[in-house]
C-alpha cells in the first residue's frame, strides 16, 4: 500500500526465472513495487535480465518462481486478465501494415473489447493527442520512425491500461519527437497510468523517471529516485582532461602518478572522442575557458563546466604551470589522450597538484572540464566498465 492507501500498481515479489539448460538465473529474487502514476525506469546492462522481468509481467515468459502482480491480478494465475491491466510499447516497430493507422487504434480497442462509439472517440482523441490527426488514414508506409513510435504509444493506450511498459521509447528519435513523447509520458503519469521503461539513455531519462531501478545479474543493485542516487555520489566531482603526451609518454605511468595525488578517487583513460573537427579540443582561450568537448555523454544534472573561477591561463601562468597548458595544440594534441579522474573532494584544489605533475611529465594538457556526476555514473559506478 502506498502512503495514500493505494495499493501499487506493479507489484514484483521474489521473482525468478532459469531458462532451460542454463546454470544461473536470468532473474534472480527480484522485488520492486511501482505505484500508481509513477514512472519507474528499469535499468541495467545488456544482458542484466530487464526484458526477461518485463516479459513475465507482460505474460510473455512464464516465471519460474515468486510472484507477479498486475493492477491487483496475478500474471501467472490469470495472463488474460492481467493483459487487460498493461500494455506494450515494444522497441522495434510492430505495427499491422495491412491497417490504416487509424484502424490499428479501432482494431487493438476492439480486441480489447472496447465498444464501437467509444473506441472511435479514444481514437481521435489519441491521433490528436499525438500529432497525426492528419495522417491518421495514410498507409503505415509512409510513416516515419518517429510517427509510428507515436502510433504505438497511441495504439497501447486506447484500452486505457493501468501500467504501460515502454522499451527504449525515444530511441533513434529526434529531438522534437523525444520531447512530444517525454511531455504525453508525463500527462499519462498526471492521469494515474504507471510506466515503466527501460532504456540505456540514462541521462536523458534522469528528468522523466520518478524511481530507478538498477538490475545486473538478475538482482537489484538499489532502487530509488535519480536525486538521491547522484547524491549518494556525493561530494564527488569529475574532472576531465584531454592531455598530448611527450615523446616518451606513458599513459599508464601517469594514470598511476594521479591515482597517488590526495583527492583522486580514480583515474582512467577514455575512448578518444568521435567528434567533428569543428569540435576537436582547442586548449585554452585568453580568457582560460576550457575549449574542447565536454564529457563522453550528454551532460547530467549540472552538466560540463569549464575551470573553475580563478583558476584562468593567467592564474596557471602565474603559478608556473604555463607548460603544462597547451596554447597552440599539436595535430597530437588533438587527437589527445582522455582522461577521468573521479575527484572526493573540490576540483580547484586539485587543478595545481594536477597540472604540475603533468608538467613534470612533460604532458600537455590542452582540455578540462569539471562536472558533477550523472546517473550514468551512478550506473557505471554499480555495474562497472566492462563489456558485456
Ligand atoms: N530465451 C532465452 N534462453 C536462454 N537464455 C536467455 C533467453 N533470453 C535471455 N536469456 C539470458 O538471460 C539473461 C538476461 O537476458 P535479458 O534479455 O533479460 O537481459 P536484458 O537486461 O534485457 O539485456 P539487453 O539490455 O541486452 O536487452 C542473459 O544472460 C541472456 O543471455
Amino acid at each position: 500500500m502506498t502512503s495514500r492507501g493505494t495499493p501499487p500498481t506493479v507489484e514484483v515479489d521474489q521473482l525468478v526465472k532459469r531458462y532451460p539448460k542454463s546454470e544461473v538465473n536470468a532473474v534472480d529474487g527480484l522485488s520492486f513495487t511501482v505505484e500508481p502514476g509513477e514512472i519507474f525506469g528499469l535499468f541495467g546492462p545488456n544482458g542484466a535480465g530487464k526484458s526477461t522481468t518485463i516479459g513475465i509481467l507482460t505474460t510473455r515468459i512464464r516465471a519460474t518462481s515468486g510472484r507477479a502482480v498486475i493492477g491487483g491480478v496475478d500474471v501467472l494465475r490469470d495472463p488474460v486478465g492481467a493483459r487487460a491491466q498493461l500494455a506494450v510499447v515494444p522497441q522495434h516497430n510492430n505495427l499491422d501494415r495491412s491497417l490504416t493507422p487509424r484502424q490499428n487504434l479501432l482494431y487493438h480497442a476492439a480486441y480489447h473489447g472496447v465498444g464501437r462509439r467509444e473506441r472511435e472517440s479514444r481514437a481521435d482523441d489519441l491521433l490528436e493527442r499525438f500529432g497525426l490527426a492528419d495522417r491518421a488514414d495514410k498507409r503505415i508506409e509512409a510513416y516515419s520512425g518517429g510517427m509510428a513510435q507515436r502510433l504505438m504509444i497511441a495504439r497501447a493506450l486506447i484500452h486505457e491500461p493501468a501500467v504501460l511498459f515502454l522499451d527504449e521509447p525515444t530511441n533513434g528519435l529526434d529531438p522534437q519527437t523525444r520531447l512530444l513523447i517525454w511531455n504525453r509520458i508525463h500527462q499519462m503519469r498526471d492521469r494515474g497510468v504507471s510506466i515503466v521503461l527501460t532504456t540505456h539513455q540514462m541521462n536523458d531519462a534522469a528528468g522523466l523517471v520518478d524511481r530507478v531501478g538498477v538490475v545486473d545479474h538478475g538482482r537489484l543493485l538499489t532502487l530509488d529516485t535519480p536525486t538521491n542516487l547522484v547524491r549518494s555520489l556525493a561530494g564527488r566531482s569529475i574532472l576531465d582532461l584531454t592531455v598530448a603526451l611527450g615523446p616518451q609518454g606513458d599513459v599508464d605511468a601517469l594514470l598511476t602518478a594521479l591515482r597517488e595525488v590526495s583527492g583522486v578517487r580514480k583515474a582512467e583513460q577514455l575512448a578518444a572522442p568521435a567528434l567533428p573537427a569543428a569540435r576537436r579540443p582547442g586548449g585554452f582561450g585568453a580568457n582560460g575557458r576550457a575549449m574542447g568537448p565536454g564529457r563522453g555523454g550528454p551532460p547530467g544534472p549540472g552538466g560540463g563546466r569549464g575551470l573553475p573561477p580563478g583558476l584562468g591561463a593567467g592564474r596557471l601562468a602565474a603559478l608556473g604551470l604555463g607548460a603544462a597548458v597547451g596554447t597552440l595544440p599539436s595535430a597530437r594534441a588533438r587527437a589527445g589522450t582522455r582522461i577521468r579522474l573521479h575527484l572526493a573532494t573540490d576540483p580547484a584544489a586539485l587543478l595545481g597538484p594536477i597540472l604540475t605533475l603533468l608538467s613534470d611529465r612533460s604532458a600537455n594538457l590542452t582540455d578540462v572540464r569539471v562536472s558533477e556526476p550523472s546517473l550514468e555514473d551512478v550506473f557505471i559506478e554499480l555495474t562497472g566498465r566492462g563489456l558485456r
